[in-house]
């Protein structure tokens, strides 16, 4: 297995151009898709998450012409829903923005479809959004654990009406319904049960569904009136913002030992990840913020105790982060953790002890305390991306470290390291 060996960093200084956001990635290239005319995208992520969903389009008939180079893409939209051949299977890897949205605008497409990925995309749920296509009329088979990809779906015309769903496990389940019903010959009303986990995220499903000529009634995110007749329609071109969660390793960084600037994402974001930045300037780093940008520099930093539920993502971050700070740092609300590229909660967990720190694992929460004397450790990264890249943060903070196949960080980030190496002084 390759390993990477980070020697103590004296500061991070710098600027970082950051690369498109996975979250609007994925979505912006399912909604080119599906809408009509022609979408350039400029500044589209190019990694394994967006790759999933660009094969996927192929397959499914969809032209485009990318431009890897330079991060643009022209998606001629299809203006209509999603149709293709027989048995056709996706692979869509461990991308969440990928399976998901893609398991509902097929359900309401024409054809028969086999959706699978990686190991871990099959133990990943989602249940709680094939019971909410289920009532529409949707056919989709588990072929494998009940509850969980593979799925084979047999596509339908479908109506509309009023379903319920369950958001409490993960809100991308509710943004797959959101953008596949303008799909629909109906209204749908959309009502939630269960409390709403990771809520920003609908706000940039519902802020591009907009910027896509789609309107959405938000009751207060209780429930959701998409009414019929609505096309997707191409804003002609759009900018894929910078990705706030990989903004957070830069951020934090800074916060620990030095300074600097991230491009793509500020006060204008629609990501919540953004306010990634408020919590280290809660722990006691400086931030000032620009429309598309962020600074942030060394505070002297103590522990928080917050309810991340909304920033799931960029809270990794504040747990390599808390080793740094004075006192201890308790991450809340983030059963979520468990359902992800990893169970993150006992993946950070372990991997946190083994560099020295004193850590309490909840249910839905962690507690990192952190100790004066750091030890080397190499760290197991289980294919998570994230795990990699916020490990970076003990050489930031002076303590060597070793990380343990680097290389998944190709998931959202594929030169994470050589990017933090350039901010490196
Ligand atoms: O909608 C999205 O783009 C995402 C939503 C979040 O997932 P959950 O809603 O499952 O928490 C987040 O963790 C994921 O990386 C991206
Ligand atoms: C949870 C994540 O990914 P996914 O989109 O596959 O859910 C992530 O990127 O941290």
């Amino acid at each position: 297995m390759e390993r990477l060996h980070l020697s103590p960093i004296n500061a991070i200084s710098g600027v970082i151009a950051l690369p498109g956001s996975k979250s609007i990635s994925n979505r912006a290239l399912l909604l080119a898709a599906l809408a009509e005319g022609t979408t350039t995208l400029t500044n589209l992520l190019h990694s394994d998450d967006i790759n999933h969903m660009l094969t996927a389009l192929d397959k499914l008939g969809v032209s485009y012409d990318y431009d890897q180079s330079n991060a643009t893409i022209e998606v001629t939209g299809l203006g209509g829903r999603l149709s293709q051949g027989q048995n056709l299977e996706l692979y869509l890897g461990n991308a969440g923005t990928a399976m998901r949205p893609l398991a509902a605008a097929l359900a309401i497409g024409t054809g028969e479809f086999l959706l699978t990925g990686e190991p871990r995309m099959k133990e990943r749920p989602i249940g709680h959004l094939i019971d909410a296509l289920a009532p529409l009329g949707a056919k989709i088979d588990y072929l494998e654990a009940e509850g969980y990809p593979p799925l084979k779906i047999q596509a339908q015309d479908l109506n509309g009406g009023t379903v319920e769903i369950d958001g409490s496990i993960s809100s991308q389940f509710l943004t797959a319904l959101l953008m596949a019903a303008p799909l629909l010959t109906e209204t749908l009303t959309i009502k939630m049960k269960g409390e709403l986990v990771s809520k920003p995220y609908i706000d940039i499903t519902l802020g591009m569904m907009a910027r896509f000529g789609i309107e959405v009634d938000n009751q207060n995110y209780q429930s959701f009136t998409i009414k019929a007749g609505q096309q997707y329609r191409s804003p002609g071109r759009y900018l894929v913002e910078g990705d706030a969660s990989s903004a957070s390793y830069f951020l934090a960084a800074a916060a620990i030992g030095g300074e600097i600037e991230v491009r793509g994402v500020g006060r204008a974001s629609l990501q919540g990840d953004k306010h990634f930045a408020d919590v280290l300037e809660a722990m006691g780093a400086k931030v000032e913020w620009g429309d598309d940008f962020i600074r942030c520099s060394k505070g002297d930093l103590k522990g928080v105790d917050m309810d991340m539920n909304a920033i799931p993502d960029a809270a990794m971050t504040i747990a390599t982060t808390a080793l740094f700070a004075k006192g201890p740092t308790t991450i809340r609300n983030i059963y979520n953790w468990r359902v992800k590229e990893t169970d993150r909660l006992s993946a950070m967990a372990t991997e946190l002890k083994k560099v020295g720190a004193v850590v309490e694992e909840g249910e839905d929460f962690i507690r990192v305390e952190p100790v004066m004397d750091l030890r080397h450790a190499e760290i197991e990264t289980y294919n998570d991306h994230r795990i990699a890249m916020c490990f970076a943060m003990l050489a930031v903070g002076g303590q060597e470290v070793t990380i343990l196949d680097p290389g998944c960080t190709a998931k959202t980030f594929p030169d994470f390291f050589e990017r933090l190496a350039e901010v490196s002084v």
